[in-house]
């Protein structure tokens, strides 16, 4: 179980989270919704560490992530791995090597410089790939790859670390509506296979509606909405988006109205 007490990030004067409370159980599918500057990649990137909280506390399974350092530190980042919008590959390496990147805990780090890489970990990365559809993709530079293949490696990444949450920041932002049900679906599958926990964060109400189980909104770093995807109505889309919010409703509805079943990536 992940809890969030009380989570604060201040820049300044600016508040980014606002005493930020939440329980998350194992195997959630969460998506974090809200406005452009709600908080929500503060607030993921506070859960692995990336910046620090202000005050509050993360813990899981009774762990006090927020007091922990160094090797402990890069353990806890290791068992949340992160996923990013710009994908973070090295676009000039192969895919193989990017996925073994996420081995990087495990391995000493003269080898992954001399690309001395375990074959456990090359059957790891191989195995990952597989899981995701694009095994036949390990050899290709990773620059050459398009938006969608190059997420699902970022995801293939991610999975090698034996995670047990990922924290996707706007993964499909820069998607076309092809790729972004490619990786929605990615992530949905290794959420319900690997029981993995998903905070992802998300800007289309449309899709977190339609993937995630439960959704947590935020405006202005405070938390307003904390349900499942029916129960978010025409107030709380109001508390959440303001005078964008009947635009916002009416194009989720129009929209699949129930939650998508993950498809195999190539039906
Ligand atoms: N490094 C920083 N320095 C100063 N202010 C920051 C910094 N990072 C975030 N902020 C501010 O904190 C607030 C929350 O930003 P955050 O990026 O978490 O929002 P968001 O909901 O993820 O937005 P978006 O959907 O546009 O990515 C914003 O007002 C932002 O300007």
């Amino acid at each position: 179980m992940l809890i969030i007490k009380d989570l604060t990030r201040r820049f300044g004067d600016r508040i980014a989270l606002d005493s930020l409370s939440l329980e998350v159980p194992r195997g959630a599918f969460i998506g974090v919704i809200g406005r452009s500057g709600a908080g929500k990649s503060t607030f993921l990137r506070m859960v692995n560490r990336l910046a620090e909280p202000s005050s509050g506390q993360i813990l899981f399974d009774g762990t006090d992530v927020t007091a922990l350092r160094g090797r402990a530190l890069r353990d806890w980042r290791a068992r949340c791995a992160m996923v990013f919008q710009g994908f973070n590959l090295s676009g000039r390496l192969d895919v193989l090597t990017n996925v073994m990147m996420g081995r990087l805990n495990q391995v000493p780090a003269y080898r992954s410089l001399l690309q001395m890489w375990p074959e456990e970990d090359r059957a790891i990365a191989l195995s990952a790939l597989e899981s995701l559809d694009i095994a036949e993709l390990a050899a290709q530079r990773a620059e050459n790859l398009s938006g969608g293949q190059q997420q699902r490696v970022a995801i293939a990444r991610a999975l090698v670390q034996s995670p047990e949450i990922i924290l996707a920041d706007e993964p499909i932002a820069s998607l076309d509506p092809r790729n972004t049900k490619v990786v929605m679906d990615a992530l949905a599958r290794i959420n319900r296979d690997y029981g993995i926990t998903v905070l992802c964060n998300l800007h289309s109400l449309d899709i977190a509606r339609s993937y995630c189980t439960r959704l947590v909104g935020l405006s202005a770093g405070r938390l307003v909405f904390d349900g499942a995807p029916d129960r978010l109505d025409e107030a709380a889309a109001r508390a959440l988006y303001g005078l964008e919010a009947a635009e916002v409703m009416e194009s989720a509805a129009a929209a699949a109205p129930t939650r998508r079943q993950p498809q195999p990536l190539h039906a």
